[in-house]
């Protein structure tokens, strides 16, 4: 047993088409535990930290313009291996090799625009929860 947390954020096209609920229902019925829940309208500042790795990409203006164009929801869940757990019920980055059954598979509607982000490791768990959540928080 390995109990972890990790941050999960649900993306501008999934608030618009309605996704939030269902998402969430997903990890709640998973036993997974919603440890704190906010929706945000992002910074260009925030959004430049998040996805810093990606600076100086092809893609990385478009993704900072669509991560900022609406609210995101975001939350910190805690389980037992929830980094992994929660990257496998995301599925792939590109939706045509998200797996039916995951909510990038069933939902996503193009690689940019892919309904949520998660952590994908521990380190950087850490360090987008302190972008978006006060220590008193969690
Ligand atoms: N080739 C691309 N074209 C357009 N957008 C992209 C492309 N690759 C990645 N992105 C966008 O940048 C985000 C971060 O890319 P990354 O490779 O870290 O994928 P990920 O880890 O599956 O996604 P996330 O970090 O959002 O969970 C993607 O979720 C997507 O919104």
């Amino acid at each position: 047993m390995v109990m972890q947390r990790t941050f999960v954020m649900i993306k501008p096209d999934g608030v618009k088409r309605g996704l939030i609920g269902e998402i969430i229902s997903r990890f709640e019925k998973r036993g997974l535990k919603i440890v704190s829940l906010k929706m945000v309208k992002m910074s260009r500042d925030i959004a430049e930290k998040l996805y810093d790795e990606h600076k100086g990409k092809s893609f990385f203006e478009e993704l900072v313009n669509y991560v900022t164009s609406g609210p995101v929801v975001c939350m910190v869940i805690e389980g037992d291996d929830v980094v992994q757990v929660i990257r496998r019920m995301i599925g792939n980055t590109d939706p045509k090799e998200a797996p039916p059954g995951t909510i990038r598979g069933d939902y996503a509607l193009s690689k940019s625009e892919n309904v949520i982000h998660a952590s994908d490791s521990i380190e950087k768990a850490q360090r987008e929860m302190s972008l978006f959540f006060d220590k008193s928080d969690l």
